[in-house]
């Protein structure tokens, strides 16, 4: 049954869980040093895969064959013992700690022993593959591309055999990309395994040797992605709904949207401070803020939401009136809804069911009444967005954590359309979903731009912000750079302020 060539084989694995058959008599075999892709819409089954070869999740039934030896992997642990890495889509770093105290966390007293000078060791693992971290930093004050480097590092650091990558580029930039696949193409050519989940198929394309495709569990197709297109592998997953579509600019008038002369102090000394920020959005307008993780993305976000104040009540002004001093809760009455980067602990309280986490920001809505929830009207509600929105899970008492990356996003984006916003904050709006669902997620966001709400999406692809944006400009050093009509600039130029160029011609 076995070939030894193969690092890791799986046999008819199936995985139940209540109401879904996640996982359905999968076979899959990775050769040594190859990159495989695990492709596949949201909900088909690609994480509880990686999580039943991680050892966190139990297999129902199937077999797992190992460098040939027909095992079963007991633990994450365990897993790291036989030589498996993996990356997970959500960071599992401690933000309190530093990357070295982190990183030690997971090694093992042999592995302690070997290794020595630790600190010493990430310094030299992240010069050789260009990830630029710094060991003595605290997580909390790294980007989102800094923390998952750091969850990479972890795994260089054990020496993975196998390396599994759920969605890594969602976080990062063009630039940081590219460097990433070195990384991967190095490792691959030293032997080790590579399993790559994504939904950018364009990668995909560029970097995978294979790709196994999976729908409802089952596994539907494979190919050489080198010889495929991404949009033919859109189909081989989603079918139709794949084909992109591209959108009309708008404008109105009306400005709902006002930042004038916004500075803000670094709350931390690893946060970036907001510079003289100044701009306006007007009702129907989508503007894109494009920008590498950790140039003052979420420093924007917060003092946009309301969850940091700025220093003056009139340096945000929306729909005519000062809320720059206003908390999230009172810019939520006024019109504003918000999506964070982070979906699971910001966006959505884990262990909460999704109908107490629509409550959580629909409460406004008529859905208390006296201090009483009414719960027949927020069952109602939430089930509209599960409906409208096509978000795959059990039903409204499913807890946030219960479903898949994708599908919580797409209930997130959902449960704050539904508030029906005239100003809308959205960082990452398509993290994690499928191509299919991310058509969806445009087009709603277009929809409720031609209904008059001023929109600012804060985005790491640049491919995502060209389509939607009718405006665009790039956060560097805590600066915002020009804003310009989409169509009359190019990815060159947007990438060349990302890096901060703007300022030079200033
Ligand atoms: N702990 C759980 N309890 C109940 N159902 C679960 C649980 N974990 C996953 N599921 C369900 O199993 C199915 C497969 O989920 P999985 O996370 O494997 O999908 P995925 O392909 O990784 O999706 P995505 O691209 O959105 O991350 C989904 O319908 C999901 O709701």
């Amino acid at each position: 049954m076995t070939t030894h060539h193969y690092q890791l084989e799986l046999w008819d694995i199936t995985k139940q869980y209540p109401g879904c058959l996640a996982n359905n008599k999968i076979n899959l075999k990775l050769e040594r040093g190859e990159i495989h892709a695990l492709l596949g819409e949201n909900g088909a089954g690609k994480s509880t895969l990686v999580k039943i070869i991680y050892g966190l999740v139990t297999p129902d039934s199937g077999s797992i064959v190992w460098d040939g030896q027909e095992l079963q992997i007991r633990s994450p642990s365990h897993a790291r013992e036989l030589g498996i890495g993996m990356v997970f889509q959500h960071f599992s770093l401690f933000e309190t700690l530093t990357v070295t105290e982190n990183i030690d966390l997971c090694l093992t007293p042999s592995m302690r022993e070997q290794i020595g000078d630790l600190a010493g060791r990430i310094r030299e693992l992240s010069g050789n593959y260009g990830l630029n971290i710094d060991p003595d930093r605290y997580v909390f004050s790294l980007s989102m591309g800094e923390r998952q480097r750091v969850e990479i590092l972890r795994c260089l650091i054990q020496q993975v055999k196998l390396l599994i990558l759920d969605e890594p580029t969602s976080v990062l930039t063009p630039q940081e990309v590219d460097s990433l696949f070195v990384v991967l193409r190095q490792l691959a050519s030293d032997g080790c395994t590579i399993l790559f989940i994504s939904h950018k198929l364009k990668e995909v394309t560029a970097l995978c040797h294979k790709a196994t495709i999976l729908r409802g569990g089952r596994v539907t197709g494979a190919c050489v992605p080198a010889n495929e297109t991404p949009e033919s592998i859109a189909r081989m997953m989603v079918g139709d709904s794949a084909i992109a579509e591209t959108y009309e600019r708008r404008s109105s008038k009306k400005i709902n949207l006002a930042v004038k002369d916004l500075s803000l102090p670094a709350p931390n000394p690893f946060a970036c401070a907001l510079k003289q920020l100044n701009f306006s959005l007007r009702g129907g307008e989508i503007l894109g803020i494009a920008g590498v993780a950790g140039n003052g993305q979420e420093e924007l976000l917060s003092v946009l939401s309301g969850e940091w104040l700025s220093p003056h009540s009139d340096q945000i002004i929306m729909n005519g009136k000062p809320v720059g001093r206003l908390k999230v809760g009172n810019r939520r009455q006024l019109g504003m809804a918000y999506v964070p980067a982070e979906r699971l602990g910001h966006g959505a309280a884990p262990k909460m069911s999704l109908r107490e986490n629509l409550l959580l920001t629909n409460a406004t809505l008529g859905l208390k009444r006296w201090g009483w929830v009414k719960w027949n009207k927020v069952s109602a509600r939430t089930r509209d967005v599960i409906e409208q929105h096509q978000v795959k899970c059990h039903n409204e008492h499913a807890p946030a954590h219960s479903l898949s990356g994708g599908n919580l996003q797409k209930f997130i984006i959902g449960r704050e359309l539904a508030l029906e916003p005239n100003v809308f904050v959205c960082a990452h709006p398509t993290w994690g979903v499928d191509i299919g669902a991310a058509n969806a997620i445009y087009r709603e966001l277009m929809e409720l731009r031609d209904r008059g709400a001023a929109i600012v999406v804060i985005s790491e692809d640049l491919d995502e912000l060209f389509l939607i944006s009718d405006r665009i400009a790039a956060l560097f050093d805590g600066h915002l750079s020009p804003l310009v009509k989409t169509q009359e600039t190019s990815t060159n130029q947007i990438g060349q302020w990302m890096a901060g160029q703007f300022l030079e011609q200033e």
